[in-house]
């Protein structure tokens, strides 16, 4: 075991943040460990940007305790090792793409090449355009440049794949993927449940301040929460198989002839639904047994209706 360990990329206790008497962030806790992605998923004003921008040493906290690469968010020694992606781009209406790089790059000591960056990035042909008259897409694409122009060992990237295109975010899959093979460290909100699923070894999902689910995208889509469904005959009574399956399995007619089993789902259970169905006298249809979704376990959550 090495003598000094590392401490995380970003470690968060306790964390309260108020804007006036708006609990916007209310005893939030996560840990993201050095190299790996984290992803915080959450519906809007959950407090998912208020927690970056605490991290990322923009906003102080009002309660709790938060360390970065083992600092104090708001050390100055912590700048030149963090990359900042905030959330709508963050340019000057004015500045060109490459003048806006090149600015950005010269304050790194060791700072990648900003003509490569651009290339990578697809922003070659738009380099000596203003950052206003960038598309939206274009725009986000550029500030993840900045983020990542000074060669950064922690990056922090608030929604960074909103409003792009499927090519674009594709693009950016692929670069954080690579940041996380060079050893990166990437704390990243999303509302993408596919992009959650693709990129972070952790998910934490909050809710209203608070943090209502952690762990792996694989842990929070456990066997547990399996759904088993079938399609028969539209109205059937259903007393007799909840009667017959584990307690605590949920069943019901989801749609109009379609019905869902949901729990820890056994070659047992699937015996006693199609047992239950040659009582009933029906065929049980296009009968599937599949994992919960992360947005099947993100909506039961967080519910299901629109947050203002
Ligand atoms: N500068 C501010 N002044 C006052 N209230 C704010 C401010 N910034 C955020 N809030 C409020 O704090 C709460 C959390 O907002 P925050 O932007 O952190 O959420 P979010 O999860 O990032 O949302 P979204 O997904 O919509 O970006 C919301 O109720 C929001 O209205």
């Amino acid at each position: 075991m090495s003598p000094h360990p590392q401490p995380p990329a970003v470690e968060v206790s306790g964390l309260v943040k108020r804007y006036g008497s708006t609990v916007a962030v209310n005893g939030l806790d996560l840990t993201l460990p050095r190299g790996d992605v984290l992803a915080l998923l959450g519906p809007n004003g959950a407090g998912k940007t208020t927690t970056v921008e605490v991290c990322e040493g923009f906003r102080q906290a009002d309660g709790g305790t938060v360390r970065v690469l083992g600092l104090d968010p708001r050390s100055p020694a912590l700048r030149p090792r963090i990359g900042v992606m905030p959330q709508g781009g963050g340019g000057y209406p004015g500045v060109r793409a490459e003048e806006m790089l090149r600015l950005v790059a010269a304050c790194a000591a060791n700072p990648l090449d900003p003509a490569w960056l651009l290339d990578v990035l697809g922003l070659n042909n738009v380099g000596r355009t203003p950052y206003k008259r960038l598309s939206g897409g274009q725009q986000q694409r550029l500030s993840l440049a900045c983020a990542l122009v000074g060669r950064p060992e922690l990056v922090f990237l608030d929604e960074p794949t909103a409003g792009m295109d499927p090519q674009a975010r594709r693009l950016v899959w692929e670069l954080v993927t690579a940041l996380k093979a060079d050893g990166v460290s990437v704390l990243l909100t999303t509302h993408l449940m596919d992009e959650a699923e693709a990129l972070a070894d952790h998910v934490v999902i909050v809710d209203r301040g608070q943090v209502v689910a952690a762990g792996t995208p694989q842990e929070l889509t456990a066997l547990e929460d399996q759904q088993l469904r079938f399609r028969a005959r539209p109205g059937l009574d259903l007393t007799l198989l909840i009667g017959a399956l584990p307690e605590g399995m949920k069943v019901r007619e989801a749609s109009r002839g379609g019905y869902l089993v949901q729990g820890r789902i056994d070659p047992q259970v699937v015996s006693t639904v199609t047992s239950w169905c040659a009582q009933q006298g029906v065929l049980a249809e296009e009968l599937t047994v599949a994992k919960r979704s992360l947005e099947d376990v993100f909506l039961d959550l967080t519910g299901r209706e629109l947050r203002s």
